[in-house]
């Protein structure tokens, strides 16, 4: 039989990549994965409210199941902000610039923070999955192939992201470990679709 689709509504194609990658490393996923890119509203506040607020506007444009993923960088000296807004910041400072923010603090140390939001179709309530991973903000080490990579690097591995290969991050990255609960997730629809 072959299975249900779930559409991953991101513009980001190296999210889609590190997905597909550890998805293919993981146990069945009861579910065709296929990919769209939405122009969704960004909506302000915390990281549940952007996801939610994303989530529920794809579902609602697909007409079916969706997930959407939503990254965030804190940083503990800025008590965790740019968070959710990581990405205008990295747009407008770039890597020197993020570095120079935290110039002032002795505490470079924060959190990558990985939010998978699934929508089983409109209306339906968004659940999220969580996953973070701790390290600090250094000078960029590593080729700038995505985003902020070149200067997270992961505590206790000595390494930037940009530094790992792609197997090294998926291992441990806050992608992996937000998409390992959601995975579990799916996996229980699965299982309860085949027993009725
Ligand atoms: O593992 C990562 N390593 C380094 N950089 C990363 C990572 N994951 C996201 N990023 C960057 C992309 C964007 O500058 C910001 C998140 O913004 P975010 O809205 O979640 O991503 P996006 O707009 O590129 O794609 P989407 O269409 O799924 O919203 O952090
Ligand atoms: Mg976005």
């Amino acid at each position: 039989m072959s299975k249900p689709m779930l559409t991953f509504v991101t513009g980001n194609a190296n999210k889609l990549k590190e997905v597909r990658a550890i998805l293919a490393s993981a146990p069945s996923f009861p579910f065709e994965l296929v990919n769209r890119d939405l122009d969704t509203i960004e909506v302000q506040g915390t990281t549940q409210d952007v996801a939610r607020a994303k989530c529920s506007e794809a579902a609602k444009i697909i007409q079916g199941p969706v997930i959407t993923e939503d990254t965030a960088l804190g940083f503990s000296a800025l008590k965790d902000l740019p968070g959710a807004y990581i990405k205008d910041f990295l747009k407008a400072l770039g890597h020197d610039g993020l570095n120079s923010m935290l110039a002032g603090f002795e505490d470079k140390s924060g959190t990558a923070l990985c939010t998978f939001a699934y929508s089983s179709g409109p209306g339906a309530e968004v659940l999220l999955f969580e996953g973070r991973t701790a390290g600090s903000i250094v000078p960029a080490r590593g080729p700038s192939n995505f985003g902020w990579d070149p200067i997270f690097e992961v505590q206790g591995s000595g390494k930037t992201y940009a530094e790992m290969s792609a197997e090294e991050k998926n291992k441990l990255s806050h992608r992996y470990k937000a998409l390992a609960l959601l995975q579990e997730h799916l996996l229980g629809i699965g299982r309860r679709s085949e027993a009725s």
